[in-house]
C-alpha cells in the first residue's frame, strides 16, 4: 500500500482543488486553481459548470504530475463540493442548459416568498430538515425550468438532468454514463426526505420539478462507478461523496453524539453531529444528513453563515483595501479595537439563526477617524459575530454546552480572527494539524470504502491538534462588543427601503 493514494475533489465556491493524501492522512501534493464569480445582478451569483469541469480536470492532472505518480497509483477517488449549487443540463448532448446557480444566489427569492405566503414552509421542514430559502436548490431548479426557453417541455420529456456539483463531476468523469449523488447532497435540495430517505414527490409537486431529472442517491462511502477510459491515465473507483461541510465534520473525525466543527470558507458553516437521531430545530438550525456509512446514515444540525471568507474578498476585490486575504491581519492588529465599528456583511440576505432573504449589508460607527485597519478589523470580527450567533442557538437546540471548538477552512489561518473568535465565544478553539479537513473527509470516506484504511477507529486516531486559542477577554468587554452586534444586525434587518 505504500505507492498506493487516495485523491480527493475539493470542488469549493472560489477555487478548485485536487489533494493526494497518503496513509497517514497527510497531505502529498495540493493543485488549486481559481474559477470565474459571476454576478448578473445585485445578490445574484452564478459560476460556469462546464469552467469548474475544466478546473477539477487540470488540478487532478496538476495533482499527479507534481507529485509524479500516475492514476494506477490511486486506490480511490473522493469528491466533495461547494453544497446547493445547481447545475441543469440536457442528457444528450451532456450540455449545461443554464449557468450554475450558485448556493449564495438570491435569484429565486420570489419563489420562496411564494411558497411560504402559500403556507408550505412548515411541510418542507417536517420533511427536508431545512426551511423555505433561496439557498437550497429546489427552488433553483425550477427558476430555470421557468426561465429558460423550451426547459420545461424537455424536462417533463426526460431529457434535462438536475446535478448539485458532485452529481455533474461524476457525470463528466464517467464520460456521461452516471448520474449519482450522495445522501449529504441530497439532504440539502428542498426535495429529498431526509426521513424515510427518498425523493419526495409532494415535494416535487409542489415546486414543479419532474422526477426523471434526479439523480440516484447512494451512500457517501461505497464505489458507485470507475473514471472513463481517457479521462485521466488509468481508470479509477469513485468510492466517496460528501458535501463539503459533512465532508469537513468527517475529516476533523467529530464521529461522536455532540462533536462540532466551524469552517470558515466563503460562508461559515458549524456542524454538530446528533448521531442517528435527527434533531428538529427551534432555532433557526438545519437539520441535516451528515453521511450514509455502514448502512446507515447519521445526522447533524448546522447553522449556516453566507459570508465569511468572501467579506475578506470583497475587502479585496472589490473595496481594494488589501492585496492579499492574508494581508488583512496585518491591516486589522494596527489597531486595538474596531473604535465602535460594526460591519455587517449580509450581502445576499442572513442564515442561521435570522433567515433573512431581504437583509443586505451594512456599516455602523463609523467617525473621522475610522480608517481601513478598523474597517478590516471589523469584518474579520463579523466572522467571529456570527459565528457566536450560532453557536449560542446551537447550545439551545442540543442541549449541550460546547467545551471545545475545532475548526478549519481557509479564513482560519487568520490568528487574529482565531483569537477574536475564541475570546468572544469564551470557548477554546482548537486547529488540526490537517487543515484541509474537507479533502480530508472525503478521502477518508473513499478510502474506508476500498479497505484502505480500516474504520472510523484507525482515521480518528489520524485526527492531531496543532494549535489552541483561548480567550484572554473578561465577560464584561465580551458582553458589550457582543451587545453592540446584536444592536448592529437589529438595524440592518429594520433597513429595508
Ligand atoms: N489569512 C486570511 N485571513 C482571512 N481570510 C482568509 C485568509 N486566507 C484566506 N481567507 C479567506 O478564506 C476563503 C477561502 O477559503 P476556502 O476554505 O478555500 O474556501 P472555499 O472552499 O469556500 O472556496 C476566501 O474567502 C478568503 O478570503
Ligand atoms: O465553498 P464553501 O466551502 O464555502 O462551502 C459552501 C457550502 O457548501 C454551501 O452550503
Amino acid at each position: 500500500m505504500s505507492n498506493q493514494y487516495i485523491l480527493a475533489i475539493d470542488q469549493g465556491t472560489t477555487s478548485s482543488r485536487a489533494i493526494l493524501f497518503d496513509h497517514k492522512g497527510h497531505i502529498v501534493t495540493i493543485a488549486q486553481q481559481e474559477f470565474t464569480q459571476y454576478f448578473p445582478q445585485p445578490g445574484w451569483v452564478e459560476h460556469d459548470a462546464e469552467e469548474i469541469w475544466e478546473s477539477v480536470h487540470s488540478v487532478l492532472n496538476q495533482a499527479m504530475k507534481e507529485a509524479g505518480i500516475t492514476a494506477s497509483q490511486i486506490a480511490a477517488l473522493g469528491i466533495t463540493n461547494q453544497r446547493e449549487t445547481t447545475v441543469v443540463w440536457d442528457r444528450h448532448t451532456g450540455k449545461p442548459v443554464h449557468s450554475a446557480i450558485v448556493w449564495q444566489s438570491r435569484q429565486t427569492s420570489a419563489i420562496c416568498d411564494e411558497l411560504v405566503a402559500q403556507g408550505w414552509n412548515d411541510l418542507f421542514r417536517s420533511k427536508t430538515g431545512l426551511l423555505i430559502d433561496a439557498y437550497f436548490s429546489g427552488t433553483k431548479v425550477k427558476w430555470i425550468l421557468d426561465h429558460v426557453e423550451g426547459a420545461r417541455e424537455k424536462a417533463e420529456r426526460g431529457d434535462l438532468l438536475f446535478g448539485t456539483i458532485d452529481t455533474w463531476l461524476i457525470w463528466k468523469l464517467t464520460g456521461g454514463q452516471v448520474h449519482v449523488t450522495d445522501y449529504t447532497n441530497a439532504s440539502r435540495t428542498l426535495m429529498y426526505n431526509i426521513y424515510e430517505l427518498k425523493w419526495d414527490e409532494e415535494l416535487l409537486d409542489i415546486l414543479t420539478v419532474p422526477a426523471s431529472m434526479l439523480p440516484e442517491v447512494r451512500p457517501s462511502s461505497g464505489v458507485v462507478a470507475k473514471t472513463a477510459k481517457g479521462v485521466l491515465d488509468a481508470e479509477i473507483p469513485i468510492a466517496g461523496i460528501a458535501g463539503d461541510q459533512q465532508a469537513a465534520l468527517f475529516g476533523q473525525a467529530c464521529f461522536e453524539q455532540g462533536m462540532a466543527k466551524n469552517t470558515y470558507g466563503t460562508g461559515c458553516f458549524m456542524l454538530m453531529n446528533t448521531g442517528e437521531k435527527a434533531v428538529p430545530s427551534k432555532h433557526g438550525l438545519l437539520t441535516t444528513i451528515a453521511w450514509g456509512l455502514d448502512g446507515k446514515v447519521e445526522y447533524a444540525l448546522e447553522g449556516s453563515i453566507f459570508i465569511a471568507g468572501s467579506a475578506v474578498q470583497w475587502l479585496r476585490d472589490g473595496l481594494k483595501m488589501i492585496k492579499t486575504a492574508a494581508e488583512s491581519e496585518a491591516l486589522a492588529t494596527q489597531v486595538d479595537s474596531t473604535d465602535g465599528v460594526y460591519v455587517v456583511p449580509a450581502f445576499v440576505g442572513l442564515g442561521t439563526p435570522y433567515w433573512d432573504q431581504d437583509a443586505r449589508g451594512a456599516v455602523f460607527g463609523l467617525t473621522r477617524g475610522t480608517t481601513d485597519a478598523h474597517f478590516t478589523r471589523a469584518t474579520l470580527e463579523s466572522l467571529a459575530y456570527q459565528t457566536k450567533d450560532v453557536l449560542a442557538v446551537m447550545e439551545q437546540d442540543s442541549e449541550i454546552q460546547l467545551k471545545k471548538l475545532r475548526v478549519d477552512g481557509g479564513a482560519t489561518a487568520n490568528r487574529f480572527l482565531m483569537q477574536f473568535q475564541s475570546d468572544i465565544l469564551g470557548v477554546p478553539v482548537e486547529q488540526p494539524t490537517v487543515l484541509e479537513t474537507t479533502a480530508l473527509g472525503a478521502a477518508y470516506l473513499a478510502g474506508l470504502a476500498v479497505g484502505y484504511w480500516a474504520d472510523k477507529n484507525e482515521i480518528a486516531r489520524h485526527w492531531h491538534r496543532d494549535e489552541i486559542f483561548v480567550s484572554q477577554m473578561d465577560d464584561k468587554e465580551r458582553k458589550k462588543l457582543y451587545n453592540g452586534w446584536v444592536q448592529a444586525v437589529e438595524a440592518t434587518r429594520a433597513f429595508k427601503p
